[in-house]
């Protein structure tokens, strides 16, 4: 397996962050995601007047990734600009389930270049997959 560019992947979602509409928190997040054909996407977190409609930054990363083609993916990076770490929200990490191994890398770094990695694995544990949709028996479909 190639190493990873983990500088590269700062400085992608610090961009990413620089995009951020948060007018309401004023939380801007920026994530950027490596996939496995070694292009980098990127996507910030759009908020919403109806504050529910808000979609984060990891889950328009990934929709960006998807709509160029992408499926499997190696590694994500959270970037927000405050002294503490901060890992995906339980939403997210459900999304990311979907398109990272468990043993794939979650980063967090922030405006100090500090970096903290989990595993997914770790950061949502017995994680509701694909896997178990197939088998399903289907009462009642
Ligand atoms: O990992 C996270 C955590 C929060 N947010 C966004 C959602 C909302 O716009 C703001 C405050 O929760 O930060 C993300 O994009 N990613
Ligand atoms: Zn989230």
């Amino acid at each position: 397996m190639s190493e990873i560019n983990w500088a590269a992947l700062q400085q992608a979602a610090q961009q990413a962050a620089a995009q951020a509409y948060a007018p309401y928190s004023k939380f801007p997040v920026g994530v950027a995601i490596l996939a496995e054909s070694g292009k980098i996407y990127t996507g910030c977190n759009v908020e919403n007047a109806s504050y529910g409609g808000t979609v984060c930054a990891e889950r328009n990363a990934i929709g960006a990734a998807v709509v160029a083609g992408e499926r499997k993916f190696t590694a994500l990076m959270v970037y927000t600009p405050q002294d503490m770490l901060t890992p995906p929200c339980g939403i997210c990490r459900q999304v990311i389930a979907e398109f990272f191994s468990p043993n794939a890398p979650i980063a967090s770094c922030n405006h100090l270049h500090q970096q903290q990695n989990w595993s997914l694995g770790e950061l949502l544990p017995a994680a509701f997959t694909p896997t178990y949709l197939a088998n399903s028996t289907k009462v009642g479909a």
